[in-house]
This record gives structure tokens, sequence and C-alpha cells, in this order.
């Protein structure tokens, strides 16, 4: 299944072992998916290789045994070489998340083929020219925030002199409108930003820590899901 053609990034789990307090990524993501979330992407700043590409391979078990291998896109923040280790395993990895100084995402593209999913952190500074005059050929989405600071992430939005940028909902509106790609938002996203985040035109939101820290992690999900679908369902 060519899951670039399908992509749905309206409700986008980012999920490492460093995020969950202890209990198991691949149940959490379980969670997600059963809630009706989109798309996972693994993401570890601590875990190594074998660790990483082990993950991988238990977030494709859960969504295939979830039954939705077809439908909910997995990807791997920042790590080409496990994404083509997993793969060289069998493990079914739709795509990467890279960011500006990551592995370029032509690279990338290169390396995964053309039916893979890659997604792009646009810049922080000069993110409107950046958006508008990069070659979007070979990206599928670009991730764009934080709409808050936030602890899971404490460089998002930092610049050279330590502060930090966050988007405003106009900020971002303006982004969603010139972006030639869909957009996804996220860094600091509880339940109750998704009505204001909905009328900004983006495809989606990414969360963390709104899912991965809650105390009952399938029925924060299901609520940012059904927040969602309901604020962007459109009324013909
Ligand atoms: C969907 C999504 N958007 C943005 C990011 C951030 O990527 P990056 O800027 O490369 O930072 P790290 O996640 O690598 O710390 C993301 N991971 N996912
Ligand atoms: C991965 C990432 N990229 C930008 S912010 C962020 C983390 C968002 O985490 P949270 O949803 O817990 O604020
Ligand atoms: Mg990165």
């Amino acid at each position: 299944m060519n899951m670039r053609e399908k992509l749905d990034i309206s409700a986008y789990l980012v999920i490492g072992p460093e995020n969950t307090k202890g209990r198991s990524v691949a149940a959490i993501i379980t969670d997600a998916i059963e809630a009706g979330f989109t798309c996972i992407q693994i993401r570890s700043k601590v875990a190594s290789a074998r660790e990483l590409i082990q993950l991988t391979k238990e977030a494709a078990d859960a969504i295939k045994t979830a039954g939705k291998s077809d439908d909910v896109a997995l990807l791997v923040n920042d790590r080409l070489d496990v994404i083509l280790a997993a793969r060289h395993m069998g493990v079914k990895v739709d795509g990467i998340h890279v960011g500006q100084s990551d592995i370029p995402y032509d690279v990338c593209r290169k390396h995964l083929g053309e039916d893979a999913i890659v997604g792009v952190s646009a810049r922080t500074e000069a993110l409107l020219e950046y958006i508008q005059t990069v070659d979007v050929q070979p990206i599928d989405y670009f991730g764009v925030g934080p709409l808050r600071e936030t602890a899971t992430k404490p460089d998002c939005g930092q610049l050279q002199d330590g502060s930090v940028i966050t988007r405003s909902l106009s900020d971002i509106a303006e982004v969603a409108s010139v972006s030639p790609i869909p957009v996804v938002l996220g860094g600091g996203v509880k339940l109750d930003d998704l009505p204001a985040l909905a009328k900004t035109g983006v495809h989606g939101f990414f969360v963390v820590s709104a899912v991965t820290e809650a105390k009952d992690p399938k029925q924060a999900a299901t609520e940012l899901v059904d927040m969602w679908q309901r604020n962007t369902e459109r009324e013909d």
C-alpha cells in the first residue's frame, strides 16, 4: 500500500520511551490507533539504534494487530539508518520526519523511494519565506510549531539568543494559507486548543505529552480525535 498517496496527518502522535512515564510505547500506540489517530512517529533522543529498530518493529506490529497497516502511517524521526535497517528486517515503515539539522530531505527521498512519506520541520526563522521558497517536490508535509513552549522539546522555536518564538493562531493561519503542501501543527498542543487550531486551516495537529503523559492515554487520544473531527467537519 502506497501510504504517501493516502497520507492523513490530521491526528498525529509522536512518541518515544522517554515520554511514556515508564509505560509501553506499543501499548500507547495501540490506544492512539484505536482512538482514531492517523499517523505515528517514533521519536527518541535517548534510544540506541537497536532500541529504535525494536521500537519501530513493535509500533508496526501494533498497527498491524489493530488492522490499520493500510490506514495509519508509521514514520521515524531523524534516523534514516534505523528505517533502512528496519525495512531490511521486513518491518513496514512508511517514512521519515527530518528537521533543519538532520539528514537533508532530498537524501531521505532518494534512499526511501518515491512511495515514502517525507515530512520536514520548517525553519523557525523566516518561516514564511522558507515555506514559500523551498523545493517542496520531495516533501509531503511541513511540521510547524510550537503553539507554546513545551518541556517535551525545549529547543523548539528557540533562536540563537535562547529566546523562543511561539506561533500565534494568526501566524499559523498565514502559514497554512501560503504553504503549497499540508501543514501539521504541534508543540504544547492540548485538547482545548483544537477548536481554534481547526479554524486556522492546518491539516492536522501533532502531540506528544497530551497522549503519552495522560493518566488514561486511550481516553485522552479519543477526546483529541473527537474534538478535531467535530471542529473540522464540513457543513455541506
Ligand atoms: C510532525 C513533526 N513536526 C516537527 C518535528 C520536529 O522535528 P525537528 O525540528 O527535527 O526536531 P526533533 O523532533 O528531531 O527534535 C517533529 N519531530 N515532528
Ligand atoms: C517533537 C516536537 N517538535 C516540535 S514540538 C515537539 C514536541 C511536542 O511535544 P508536546 O506535544 O508534549 O508539547
Ligand atoms: Mg529532527
